[in-house]
């Protein structure tokens, strides 16, 4: 599936005891017929009234604690499957409420942005995340500088910058961000730019799985650090590569409502211990298999 562009694997663990292995995550993003961001692997659930259990694998192997563009493919998937509208999902990072809408689009709360250095987390104790101490580039002339931090479950580092998005190398300077000592769980690297107090442009280089057509925590990550910092609205548009995301950080509770598309792609059947991947025939009914 995917959800404006981030690729993902919905792999359907229902009635499993194991997980997706490093190793399968590894196989399948080695082969260009299934290379992906993210794997969303859908487990029986582990706690009552809840939906599934939901684990989240970047294309390196490694685990992540929230994937908002994934969380809406599988709303769109078990939505396809069940009919059922509203889902309770159990993540590393907690309990996450989402729902599909008659109109297609989805919303999935992301839960309370966490801001204390030590939530984020970063290395070292910053008073004020709002604008940290970090910059790369030339000492006098930063490419980009003094980022806002917050985590969504996940580690997110937003760069304000005043140029087109499109023009920073992140190629280049993303790897060295992720990694940066600063992080010891290293983060997700943004670059935004606001257009009016209602909208900014995303692009993302993604803890984990580089850069992507969208990242939906790092557009919540966005619309909450620019609104903490006074540049937005609390409810913006974020424009990320994939298309527009609507993100409302909610002042009744502190919640973060993401909402966007999820599209259904192609199905298959997948060892989840080896990677062995064989994709099926058009049209086999799988879940989120939806009629053209
Ligand atoms: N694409 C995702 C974020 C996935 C996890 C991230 N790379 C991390 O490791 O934190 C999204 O849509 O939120």
């Amino acid at each position: 599936m995917n959800g404006l562009g981030n690729k993902i694997l919905v792999v359907d663990m229902r009635g499993r005891k194991d997980r997706v292995t490093r190793q399968a995550a590894i196989v399948l993003n080695a082969d260009p017929a299934t290379e992906f961001d993210q794997i969303m692997a859908i487990h029986d659930p582990k706690s009552a009234g809840t939906d599934a259990w939901i684990d989240i694998v970047n294309s390196d192997g490694s685990m992540a604690q929230a994937c908002g563009n994934g969380t809406r493919c599988v709303v769109q998937a078990l939505a396809a499957e069940t009919g059922k509208k509203a889902f309770l999902f159990h993540t590393v990072a907690g309990l996450l409420e989402a729902k599909e809408h008659d109109d297609g689009s989805i919303s999935v709360d992301m839960g309370k942005p966490r801001f204390r250095w030590d939530q984020i987390p970063l290395a070292e104790e910053f008073h004020d995340t709002r604008r940290i101490e970090l910059q790369i580039g030339p000492i006098e002339a930063p490419v980009l500088h003094s980022p806002s931090v917050v985590s969504m479950g996940n580690p997110h580092a937003i760069f304000w910058v005043e140029n087109d998005v499109s023009g920073y190398d992140l190629d280049r300077f993303g790897p060295l961000l992720e990694n940066h000592p600063i992080f010891p769980e290293r983060a997700n690297i943004s670059v935004a730019r606001i257009r009016s107090r209602q909208e900014m442009d995303l692009r993302t280089w993604e803890r984990g799985a580089g850069l992507t057509l969208a990242c939906g925590s790092a557009a919540c990550a966005a619309a909450v650090s620019g609104a903490r910092t006074g540049r937005t609205e609390r409810a913006v548009t974020v424009n990320v590569p994939g298309g527009p995301l609507r993100i409302e950080w909610r002042e009744s509770d502190d919640h973060v409502i993401m909402t966007g598309p999820a599209e259904w792609e192609w199905s298959g059947t997948l060892d989840p211990v080896t990677g062995i991947f064989e994709r099926n025939e058009p049209e086999s009914g799988d879940i989120g298999a939806r009629a053209p």
